[in-house]
């Protein structure tokens, strides 16, 4: 393997996909510094909407590793970090490397422009993956350039685009991704995850804007469809039926402050801007032109059980691969 730009961009992107879709309405984004031709002293990401950025994660725990300090290290906001690093970071970053999946940000939000703090700490270059294509933020490339930073985009752009595509469908309408749990041998019937996968689906209940479940689902597994693993919030629910009558004692319908709504109306969907569907597939092969993502949960278990009995025939590519805990998480899409 070379270490080269490629290389370093990669970490940067992997890191950032352990994050996607838990920085919504944000796009995934994850930032690599390096000292010299070859250092890592930090890969970081952007890890909730309203937490710091990447670079700035990624450039505070870059200067922790040469300064190692306590009160930068308990800095949590944006502000207090960007502040904390334009006044120390004395020429540090001078002889450093920053590989970015996504143009820095160039306006002031719930963050300060990391652009700007770029700009201060005038590393030797900035790598970026993919230019920002939001009108608001769009910029920083320009505003580096314009201090004499070097800077180049479009390393790894294809797989850059991959991670940011969630936040361009949010941006612009529905993002609808399919969530499916199975053992090694396809059985998709019965409790299958472990705890941390399943916390891992909590996390991802607590962020979507409505989950889509199938009716008979509903009647043959009785789910409570809430965020209780993590304390999160528990999501809207649109079981999809062709029935208006649900049995009221199934604990879905006992969770407050959650709507749930039952219609045949897939058009539905289109009023979300963020969608997870838990199914399999009998729901797979109605709404298999839909959907953007599909996230396979897969268990390293092999067991008597239901598996695939419909007449699907899809190919997929793999956009991503990565593991929560023993499980394996495969991200795919339609080719
Ligand atoms: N391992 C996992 O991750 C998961 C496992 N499962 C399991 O997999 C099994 C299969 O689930 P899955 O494949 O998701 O789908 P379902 O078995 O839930 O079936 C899809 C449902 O969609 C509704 N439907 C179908 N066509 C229409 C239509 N034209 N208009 C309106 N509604 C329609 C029907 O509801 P109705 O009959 O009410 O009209 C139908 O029951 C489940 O029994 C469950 O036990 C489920 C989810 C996740
Ligand atoms: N069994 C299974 C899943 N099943 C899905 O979770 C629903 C149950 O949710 P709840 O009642 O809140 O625990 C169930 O109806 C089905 O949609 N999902 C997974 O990630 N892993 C698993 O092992």
């Amino acid at each position: 393997m070379k270490i080269n730009d490629q290389f370093f961009m990669k970490l940067a992107i992997d890191e950032a996909w352990k994050y996607q879709f838990l920085t919504y309405p944000n796009p995934a984004v994850g930032c690599v510094v390096v000292k010299g031709d070859s250092e890592i002293l930090s890969i970081e990401a952007h890890k909730e909407a309203g937490m710091p950025h990447a670079e700035v994660n990624a450039l505070k725990e870059a200067y922790l590793k040469y300064h190692p300090n306590d009160l930068l290290k308990m800095k949590k906001t944006s502000h207090e970090i960007h502040d904390y690093l334009i006044k120390n970071h004395n020429g540090f970053f001078n002889d450093c490397k920053i590989y970015v999946t996504l143009e820095p940000c160039n306006h002031e939000g719930k963050t300060p422009a990391c652009a700007n703090l770029l700009k201060e700490l005038k590393p030797k270059k900035v790598i970026i993956a993919h230019e920002d294509m939001n009108n608001i933020a769009r910029g920083g490339a320009e505003t580096l350039k314009g201090e004499n930073i070097d800077v180049n985009i479009g390393c790894m752009k294809k797989e850059a685009y991959e991670l940011l595509y969630p936040f361009l469908k949010w941006n612009s309408g529905t993002f609808i991704f399919y969530k499916m749990a199975q053992t090694l041998n396809g059985c998709i019937d019965g409790a299958i995850s472990a705890n941390q996968a399943k916390a891992y689906v909590h996390t991802l209940r607590d962020k979507i804007d409505l989950l889509l479940i199938g009716g008979n689902t509903v009647r043959t597994d009785k789910p409570t469809l809430d965020a209780r693993f993590i304390a999160g919030r528990a999501p809207n629910v649109m079981i999809y039926s062709k029935n208006k009558v649900f049995d009221s004692n199934i604990p879905l319908f006992k969770i407050p402050n959650r709507k749930v709504i039952v219609s045949d109306d897939l058009f539905k969907l289109l009023d979300y801007k963020f969608v997870m569907v838990e199914g399999t597939y009998n729901l797979l092969d109605t709404l298999k032109d839909r959907l953007d993502y599909i996230l396979l949960i897969v268990n390293p278990k092999i067991r008597k059980g239901v598996n695939a009995l419909n007449d699907l025939d899809i190919n997929f590519e793999i956009v991503h691969e990565n593991y929560i805990g023993e499980e394996k998480l495969l991200f795919l899409k339609r080719k």
